[in-house]
């Protein structure tokens, strides 16, 4: 069998997020002698592309309405990946050094018509087309409707929802960019008086999967907008839980951190790499330390940090270290809090992935009172580095942290994302600290819970397979 993904993320070529991680790792664990599982994704002007060497395959041009853009097929000249990655160039459109921007109508649209042109050229078709997020939206629709694409009606394609809160609205005055479709099949493309990318995946793809099975159900509830239409088509919706990828995130290996471990040292090895967090950050080694790592963004909770952490710190009997990026308004919040509490908080706002996989290694509980979390990638790198996970149950955080309270529990969750609620659970987690034998016995039991790929890839494959069947 192959499969094709499209993403506009891949790791380490391209990351923002989970998505990235996602997609360069599920391929990976796909692959066998049975299988040959690829990514297609936009060619940055980043640092994986300036420190890599690519050949072209294809050369063409692409239409989009009445402009005529040059745009090439890349692949890799050596193969520093574990699988193939093939890139579309659209200089004048794809090639710059963000992967998303304010509007990106044209840059995806391009992309994506890009990669079809391209695969009708491509000798032999994928079995699968496994499309991620809205920027890979209209490919379900294009593979249904457009006229140019009717050789691939027969591939069998899936959608995965990373995140249902983007969606990639763009105005009717825009449909002529997408390649000729019997237009009485407009309707397809529309929800709510635009075109929404996202929606006509979930109307047009033979299946849609999101990334954890608690997520699937939240989604008929709240789906920015969504609701009805993924209840009215739940038949064709399955939730499947994230992997990680377990040679990346391993602290017996991982190059990026201070000293490794495995589950019998990490009470040193932790240790180094807290030592090391709170000398560089200038924080209390002796008190426990809680992170947070993402993107400062409504969904993940992060405007009620401010508060949250003016009232933890304001108690002295905790340390604070926050790693990321994204509202301005909260950015400088976060900063302006640092003078207050010098020797126990600290943000470094930016993106740093050495600095994360430190931060996953050296704290000792992770902070996500996310209001919306389709899987949550985040948690599961603290558990495997031995970091308790305080998180809000919600979505994929639900579906992989239980309470310490519950039978088998092992983290701190909370109902609701409220400052009450996370200033209570980081009280319960100080508790759970200052008893060292109980706090040491957990560390060790989470380290050794499996997330990794294997069961949710064979989900994917057990999936495509009753697609295939049912294409015959
Ligand atoms: N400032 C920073 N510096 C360094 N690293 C940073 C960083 N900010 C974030 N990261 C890294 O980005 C990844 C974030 O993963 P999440 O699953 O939390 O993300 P996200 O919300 O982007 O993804 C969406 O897709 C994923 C994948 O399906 C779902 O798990 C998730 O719920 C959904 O919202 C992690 O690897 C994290 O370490």
């Amino acid at each position: 069998m192959t499969i094709l993904h499209i993403s506009a993320e891949c790791y380490p070529v391209a990351k923002v997020g989970g998505l990235a991680d996602v997609v360069g790792a599920l391929p990976k664990y796909q692959n066998s002698p049975n299988t040959t599982s690829q990514v297609i994704m936009p060619f940055y002007d980043n640092k994986f592309t300036q420190e890599n060497t690519f050949s072209s395959v294809y050369d063409a041009q692409l239409n989009l309405g009445d402009s005529v853009y040059d745009f090439q097929i890349l692949v890799l000249k050596d193969k520093p990946l574990d699988f193939n990655v093939f890139f579309v160039q659209v200089p004048e459109l794809l090639f710059k050094d963000y992967v998303y921007s304010f509007d990106d109508t044209d840059r995806f649209l391009a992309f994506q018509i890009a990669a079809l042109d391209w695969l009708l050229t491509w000798g032999m078709y994928p079995d699968i087309i496994h499309c991620h997020d809205h920027h890979t939206g209209l490919i379900p629709f294009m593979l249904q409707e457009s006229y140019k694409y009717e050789a691939f009606r027969k591939i069998p394609n899936v959608l995965t929802i990373h995140n249902a809160q983007y969606q990639g609205w763009f105005s009717h005055d825009k449909v002529g960019l997408i390649p000729p479709f019997n237009f009485e099949h407009v309707g397809l493309l529309d929800w709510g008086g635009q075109i929404n990318p996202l929606a006509a995946a979930i109307k047009c793809a033979w299946r849609v999967t999101t990334v954890s099975p608690s997520y699937m159900e939240e989604l008929k509830q709240a789906a920015n907008g969504l609701e009805s239409l993924l209840s009215a088509e739940s038949a064709k919706c399955i939730g499947i839980l994230n992997g990680i990828d377990c040679n990346v995130w391993n602290p017996e290996t991982d190059t990026y951190i201070v000293e490794n471990y495995s589950i019998k040292t990490v009470d040193q090895g932790a240790t180094a790499n807290k030592t090391y967090l709170c000398d560089t950050f200038n924080l209390d080694l002796d008190k426990p330390l809680f992170a947070f790592i993402g993107r400062l963004v409504d969904e993940k909770g992060s405007d009620l940090f401010p508060e949250v952490f003016q009232l933890a710190l304001e108690k002295d009997n905790l340390s604070i270290l926050l790693l990321g990026s994204g509202s301005k308004i909260t950015e400088n919040q976060l900063q302006d809090l640092k003078p207050n509490f010098v020797g126990t908080y600290n943000a470094f706002i930016g993106y740093d992935e050495k600095l994360s996989h430190i931060i996953y290694a050296g704290a000792d509980f992770l902070l996500m009172p996310s209001r919306v979390e389709p899987c949550g990638l985040n948690q599961m790198y603290a558990l495997r580095y031995g970091t308790i996970p305080i998180v809000r149950s919600i979505g994929g955080l639900k579906d992989t942290v239980t309470d310490i309270n519950e039978a088998g529990g092992f983290g701190i969750c909370h109902p609701n994302t409220t400052v009450s609620e996370i200033t209570e659970a980081i009280d319960r987690a100080i508790t759970l600290y200052k008893d060292q034998p109980t706090y040491k016995g957990i560390r060790t039991k989470i380290m050794a819970i499996d997330h990794s790929w294997d069961a949710s890839a064979e989900e994917y494959i057990n999936l495509y397979n009753t697609l295939k069947t049912s294409q015959q």
